[in-house]
C-alpha cells in the first residue's frame, strides 16, 4: 500500500501530463482603492510594492500568478511574511475575492461559481486546516470532528463511527472526549487535521499550520502529514515561510515573493538550480546532499562498474549515496528495474555537496 503511494507521489512530481486538480491563470489580487484598475495597466503593474502603494494606495498582494497543482501531489507555497502566500492560498476557494484571472478545479470555474456552489467546494472539496485551530472549545474532541459531517447531513451514528476512525488515524485515540482546552497545542492541531480530514475532501490546504507548534511537536505533525499523504495520496496545498518544512513536505514549491512566483520546482530544482540571486540566497545554507539525488552526480558506468559494488535507486539521495560509497571505498551504482543506469562516485558526490556543477568536475 505504501509503495503504490509513493508511485503516485512520484508521478505528480514527475509526469507533467497528470490532471490538474487546480489550474491558476493570470491570478491578481489587489487591495485597496480602485483595485481593478492595476491588473491590466502594465505600468502600474511593473511598479515596485512600495511604488504602487505611494502611487494608487493599493497593494497587489497576488501579481500575475498561474500554477497548476496535480492531482496527489503535496504543492508548497512559500516565502517570507508579506510575500502573497495567504492571499493566494485564500483565492483558491474565494475565501478572498480575487481581483482578476482565472482559477478553474477540475474543469469547472470557480469565479462563476454562487455561493451554495461555494459552500460546497469549501467544505468538501476543498478544506482549509488552520493556523489557530478554530475548535469548538464546549465540544468533544469525537464532536469537534464529527463537526463537519454534521453539516453534511450524516445521521449521528454514522458521523460519531467516522470520526472515531479519523481520530485514531492522526493518533488521538483515548482523547476522543476531551475538551480543546484539555489537550496540548500539538494535539489541538491533530484535532484541527482530523476535522478537516474527515469529511474526505479532494484537497487539503495547511494555512502554515504548525507554525505555533515548538520544534519537536511540529516536526511529529510534519511526520505526520507525510504519513498520510504517503497513505492517501491525497491532493495537498501547504503554506509555510520555513524552508525547510517545504523542503521536506513538498513535491513542488512556489517560492513567492512580493506577490509573485520567483520559482516553481521540486526541491531539487530550487535548491540545485535556483532562478535567480533571491532564491540562491534562499536556499544558501540548505544541506544540499539531503535534497539532492544521484540524478545529478550520474555518469556512464566504465570498464565493469555496472557490475559492481553498492546499488541505489535513482531517487536516493546524495547524502545516501556518500554513506554507500564511503562505506564500499567504490563508486555505486544507480540501479533501475534491475539495469544500472549508471555511477556515482566520490568526485561527483563532494561537487554536489560543494555545489560546483559536475560538468565542471568532468571539464
Ligand atoms: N485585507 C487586506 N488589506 C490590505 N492589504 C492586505 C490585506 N491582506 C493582506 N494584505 C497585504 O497583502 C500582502 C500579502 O499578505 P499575505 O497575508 O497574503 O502574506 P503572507 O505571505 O501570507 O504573510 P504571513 O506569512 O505574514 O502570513 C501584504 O503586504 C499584506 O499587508
Amino acid at each position: 500500500m505504501t509503495k503504490k503511494a509513493v508511485d503516485v507521489t512520484e508521478k505528480a512530481a514527475d509526469d507533467g501530463a497528470t490532471p490538474p486538480v487546480f489550474s491558476v491563470t493570470d491570478l491578481w489580487k489587489v487591495f485597496g482603492p480602485k483595485a481593478g484598475r492595476v491588473p491590466g495597466d502594465a505600468e502600474l503593474g511593473a511598479l515596485s510594492p512600495a511604488e504602487l502603494r505611494e502611487r494608487t494606495g493599493c497593494t497587489a498582494a497576488v501579481r500575475d500568478v498561474s500554477f497548476d497543482v496535480r492531482k496527489g501531489e503535496v504543492f508548497v507555497v512559500m516565502g517570507l511574511s508579506g510575500s502573497g502566500k495567504s492571499t493566494l492560498v485564500r483565492c483558491l476557494t474565494r475565501l478572498i475575492e480575487p481581483t482578476s484571472g482565472s482559477i478553474v478545479i477540475d474543469g469547472e470555474d470557480v469565479l462563476s461559481m454562487d455561493t451554495a456552489r461555494l459552500r460546497e467546494l469549501r467544505r468538501h472539496r476543498a478544506s482549509m486546516v488552520f493556523q489557530h485551530f478554530g475548535l469548538l472549545p464546549h465540544r468533544s474532541v469525537l464532536d469537534n470532528v464529527a463537526y463537519g459531517l454534521e453539516i453534511q447531513g450524516l445521521g449521528k451514528a454514522a458521523r460519531r463511527s467516522r470520526a472515531a476512525e479519523i481520530v485514531a488515524k492522526v493518533g488521538l485515540e483515548g482523547l476522543e472526549h476531551r475538551r480543546p482546552g484539555q489537550l496540548s497545542g500539538g494535539q489541538q492541531q491533530r484535532v484541527g487535521l482530523a476535522r478537516a480530514l474527515a469529511v474526505d475532501p479532494e484537497v487539503l490546504l495547511f494555512d502554515e499550520p504548525f507554525s505555533a507548534l515548538d520544534p519537536l511537536i511540529r516536526r511529529d505533525m510534519q511526520e505526520e502529514v507525510i504519513r498520510l499523504h504517503r497513505e492517501e495520496g491525497r491532493t495537498m496545498i501547504f503554506i509555510t515561510h520555513d524552508l525547510n518544512e517545504a523542503l521536506k513536505l513538498g513535491d513542488r514549491i512556489a517560492l513567492m515573493r512580493d506577490g509573485r512566483i520567483v520559482q516553481l520546482g521540486t526541491p531539487e530544482e530550487i535548491v540545485g538550480a535556483p532562478a535567480d540571486d533571491y532564491v540562491r540566497d534562499f536556499v544558501r545554507d540548505v544541506p544540499r546532499e539531503q535534497v539532492m539525488t544521484v540524478r545529478t552526480a550520474l555518469r556512464p558506468a566504465v570498464g565493469d562498474e555496472a557490475e559492481s559494488g553498492p546499488s541505489i535507486a535513482p531517487g536516493a539521495t546524495v547524502f545516501e549515496a556518500i554513506e554507500a560509497v564511503a562505506r564500499t571505498g567504490s563508486p555505486a551504482r544507480v540501479m533501475e528495474a534491475g539495469r544500472c543506469v549508471g555511477v556515482v562516485d566520490h568526485a561527483a558526490l563532494l561537487a554536489v555537496v560543494a555545489g560546483v556543477r559536475v560538468g565542471e568536475v568532468a571539464a
